[in-house]
């Protein structure tokens, strides 16, 4: 294949299902996708100029949505369907090259991280300014503990947030269930071609799945009237794994500060949102985020942050108990509560199981660099463990024990719990939302 393509896309209003078409052409001929994304419909139909605006996010979806069936097969050619201006080109190019970037590595394809994409010459007609920022935010939901304290902070600061999720599976609407809140959903449905193209061998690997979610989450909240999407990507999302080629490989590139910075700067440009996204806990690590969570019970039964939970083809997972994810999490929340809560949450006892050793000293830098998964830093995870050493209830468990032994004496240094329980870090939080957080207890202790 030597190009991929964006032929056309649309929107029903009556049934709130917006297609999205894509081509890969090649000497062979051409392959196409549909996409379709089902956004929920509003009880009254919105005004023309709130349609405009949504008119415009749709537009940016289509570009960043492409890269599920750009990764098949990684022409060099990316040729854009419109003249766009400068930040919506920029967040394109960003979105296949860095949120590709850890795809690329993976299946050898160093030309992935250096595409720019063709755009045809014109000016595109500027939008209307829109300032939705004193309407009620729409809180992005994954089910994690990482949504559930935004989630928890915006109610508890009286900004009234509506959840929002997209392919919501049974643990996001348990989730949504526990906080009592009426939630918004959409519907995503990749194209199956897509997948029958998976099993005949086409390239395959993770996207930045993040700045889909989020693009559907602007749409969602122009066209219900509603105000500022708040995500909850924390600080360490913007560090990355390895350095490839001279080039940064994140695996979550796309909840890191400067995604967020390009689709803020993209919406303003392309779409006139001039507050449309910011992550509320982006000046906050993982494990404060944990120790944040600790204080929120109503959701131990259903919280899930393991991605295992995730697939589309089984939705009725939770904590899987063996994967950087789950081992990460286990640790960070272990200093911040009980042993048996933990326990209950997990359905098991990570700290107990000499098995989970090996995957304990990835997190904690011993072996091979961060694992390709949303899980803090080591340094975080040294702290982690330099606080159960002081916990009767966790100093002679099995890993934590083995764990102490395997830390270089010189590795402690690196881990400041000042560094790491204070807020820092670029961050887009407005003005208006800066309080949230000190009202369940950030900048205390
Ligand atoms: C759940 C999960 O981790 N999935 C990744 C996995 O895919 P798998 O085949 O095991 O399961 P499915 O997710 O059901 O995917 C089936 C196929 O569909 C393709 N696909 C899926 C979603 C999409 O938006 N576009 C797609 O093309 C996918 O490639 C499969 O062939 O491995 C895949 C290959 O590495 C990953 O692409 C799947 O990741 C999902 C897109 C996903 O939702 N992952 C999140 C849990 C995730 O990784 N989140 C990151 C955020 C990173 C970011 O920058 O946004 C995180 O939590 O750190
Ligand atoms: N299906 C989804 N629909 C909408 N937003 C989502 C979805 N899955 C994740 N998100 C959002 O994307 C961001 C990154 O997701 P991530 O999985 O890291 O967060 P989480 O589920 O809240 O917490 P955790 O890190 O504990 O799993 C978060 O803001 C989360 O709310």
């Amino acid at each position: 294949m030597v190009a991929f393509s964006f032929p056309s896309h649309s929107i029903d209003l009556t049934t709130g299902v917006a297609s999205f078409d894509y081509a890969l052409t090649g000497p062979g001929g051409e392959l196409r996708f549909t996409e379709t994304i089902t956004f929920p419909v509003p009880s009254t139909r919105p005004d023309e100029a709130t349609l405009a605006t949504f008119g415009r996010v749709l537009e940016l979806l289509h570009l960043v949505a492409g890269v599920s069936y750009y990764k098949a097969a990684a022409p060099r050619r990316l040729v854009l369907p419109a003249p766009l201006g400068e930040a919506a080109v920029a967040l394109t190019t960003a979105v296949y090259t860095k949120g590709l970037a850890e795809y690329a590595y993976r299946n050898d394809l160093p030309h992935v991280l250096e595409l720019v994409p063709e755009v045809p010459a014109g000016e595109p007609t500027a939008p209307e300014p829109v300032d939705n920022s004193g309407r009620r935010p729409l809180s992005a939901v994954g089910g994690g503990k990482d949504s559930i304290v935004s989630l928890e902070a915006l109610r508890q600061s009286g900004f009234d947030p509506v959840p929002f999720s997209v392919n919501p599976n049974p643990v996001i609407v348990a989730v949504n269930e526990a906080s009592g809140l009426v939630a918004l959903a959409a519907r995503r449905k990749i194209d199956p071609t897509l997948f029958e193209w998976n099993a005949a061998g086409a390239y395959n690997g993770h996207i930045p799945v993040t700045a889909i979610n989020s693009l559907i989450a602007v749409a969602t909240a122009v066209l219900h009237g509603l105000g500022p999407v708040v995500m909850s990507n924390e600080r360490s999302a913007s560090d990355p794994n390895l350095i490839w080629n001279g080039q940064e490989i994140n695996h979550q590139w796309s909840k890191g500060v400067e995604a967020e910075g390009l689709l803020r700067a993209a919406l303003a440009g392309h779409a006139g949102l001039t507050e449309p996204y910011f992550s509320l806990l982006r000046p906050l690590s993982e494990l404060h985020i944990a120790r944040l969570f600790a204080q929120f019970t109503r959701y131990d039964d259903v919280v899930t942050s393991c991605n295992a939970a995730f697939k589309l083809h089984d939705p009725t997972a939770r904590w899987c108990g063996d994967c950087p994810k789950c081992r990460f999490v286990f640790l960070a929340l272990a200093p911040f509560m009980p042993r048996e809560r933990l326990v209950h949450i997990f359905s098991g006892d990570l700290l107990a199981d000499p098995a989970q050793v090996p995957g304990y000293l990835e997190l904690l830098g011993i072996d091979a660099h961060k694992p390709f998964e949303c899980v803090g830093e080591v340094e975080e995870s040294l702290v982690a463990l330099g606080l159960l050493t002081e916990q009767e209830q966790w100093r002679d468990a099995a890993v934590v024990r083995a764990l102490v032994d395997a830390v270089p004496a010189d590795a402690w240094s690196t881990a400041s719990r000042s560094d790491v329980f204070t807020p820092d870090g670029p961050n887009h939080v407005p003005p208006a939302y800066a309080d949230a957080l000190a009202k369940i207890g950030v900048g205390e202790g």
